[in-house]
C-alpha cells in the first residue's frame, strides 16, 4: 500500500506515524485511517515502540466532518455505516497494539483526535495544545470510542462537564486532569518525549506488552480474580522470555552491576 495522509518512517527500533494531511489539520478520512491501520501493522513485529503525531497546526482534529458524516449521509444508511466502520478501525489497532504507542499531542486534538490519543499507551502534550470533546457543538454526543475516550482519561465530573459544553482545554489543562501522560513546553517537548521512548525502548518487550495487556483487564476485575489472573499471566509472559527476567534482571542484581529500584537491566539479547 502506498500512502497519502500517512508518513512511516523507521529509526533504531522506534517508529514514527506522522498523520500528513495538515491543509485539513489531519482530519481522518476513510483513506488515512486504512493507512494509519496498515502502517501499525507492517511495523508492529520489527519495532519497540511506535509514536503517533501529526503533521503542521494539528495532532488530529477529529473525524472529516464533511467526509466522514455529510457525504455517505447523502448515499444512505449502508455508506453511512461503512464510513464508521472503515474510518474506526484503527483506534482498536491501536488499543490492542503489542508495543508502546506514544501520541504527541501538539496543536489542534478533536472528537476522534481526543480518542486518537486516549487509545495510545501515552500521551505527551504541548502546553499550548488545544483538545476538546466538540461534538456537542454540533448536535450530538461523542461515538466512535470518544465517549469511552472521555471517561478513561477523566474523572467523572471533567468527562461530564467537556462532553456537556464543548469546551475546549489546553495540553496543560489536560495534564493537571490526568488526562494526558505529562505536558511541557514547546522548549522541553522533542526532549520529553525522546525521554520516554528512550526509557521505554530499554524494557524488555515481552515484559511491556503484558504490562500493558493486563493492566487492561485487570482494571475491571475484583482483587480475587486479578490475583488468579496476574499469576496466570505472569507465568505465560516469563515462558515466553525465556526466564530472561530471572537470569539477567535478578542475576546483574545479584552481581551488583545495576539497582533495579533506579534503573533497567541490560538485555541478553539486542531483540
Ligand atoms: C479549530 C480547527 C481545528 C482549526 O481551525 P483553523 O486553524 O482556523 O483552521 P480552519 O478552520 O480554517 O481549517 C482548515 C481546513 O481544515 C478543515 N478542517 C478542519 N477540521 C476539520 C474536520 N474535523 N473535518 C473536515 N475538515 C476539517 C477546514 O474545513 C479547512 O478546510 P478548507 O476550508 O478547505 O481550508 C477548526 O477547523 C475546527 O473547529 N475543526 C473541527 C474540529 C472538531 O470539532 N472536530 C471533532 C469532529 S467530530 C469527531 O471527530 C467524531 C465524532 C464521532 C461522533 C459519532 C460517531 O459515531 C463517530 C464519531
Amino acid at each position: 500500500m502506498t500512502y497519502e495522509h500517512v508518513r512511516l518512517t523507521e529509526e533504531d527500533g522506534v517508529a514514527t506515524v506522522t498523520l500528513d494531511r495538515p491543509e485539513k489539520r489531519n482530519a481522518i478520512v476513510p483513506e488515512l485511517a486504512a493507512e494509519l491501520d496498515d502502517a501499525l501493522a507492517r511495523v508492529e513485529d520489527r519495532v519497540r515502540v511506535v509514536v503517533v503525531e501529526g503533521e503542521g497546526e494539528a495532532f488530529c482534529a477529529g473525524m472529516d466532518l464533511e467526509k466522514r458524516f455529510h457525504e455517505p449521509r447523502k448515499e444512505g444508511p449502508r455508506a453511512f455505516y461503512e464510513a464508521g466502520r472503515k474510518t474506526g478501525r484503527m483506534f482498536t489497532t491501536l488499543y490492542e497494539y503489542r508495543r508502546p504507542t506514544v501520541a504527541k499531542v501538539d496543536g489542534w486534538t478533536f472528537g476522534a483526535g481526543y480518542c486518537l490519543q486516549a487509545v495510545c499507551d501515552f500521551a505527551v502534550a504541548t502546553d499550548e495544545a488545544t483538545l476538546g470533546l466538540s461534538e456537542i457543538n454540533f448536535g450530538i454526543i461523542p461515538g466512535g470510542g470518544a465517549m469511552w475516550a472521555a471517561v478513561n482519561t477523566m474523572n467523572r465530573r471533567d468527562a461530564l462537564y467537556y462532553t456537556s459544553t464543548g469546551e475546549p482545554f489546553s495540553g496543560a489543562e489536560a495534564d493537571q486532569m490526568g488526562a494526558v501522560t505529562m505536558s511541557v513546553s514547546e522548549d522541553e517537548y522533542e526532549s520529553a518525549v525522546e525521554e520516554l521512548v528512550d526509557s521505554l525502548v530499554e524494557k524488555n518487550p515481552v515484559a511491556l506488552q503484558f504490562n500493558t495487556a493486563v493492566l487492561e483487564r485487570v482494571r475491571y476485575m475484583d482483587f480475587d480474580r486479578a490475583l488468579d489472573y496476574e499469576r496466570g499471566k505472569s507465568e505465560e509472559m516469563k515462558y515466553y522470555q525465556e526466564d530472561e527476567w530471572v537470569d539477567e534482571g535478578i542475576g546483574q542484581f545479584k552481581d551488583r552491576r545495576y539497582r533495579p529500584g533506579l534503573e533497567s537491566y541490560e538485555e541478553r539479547s539486542g531483540e
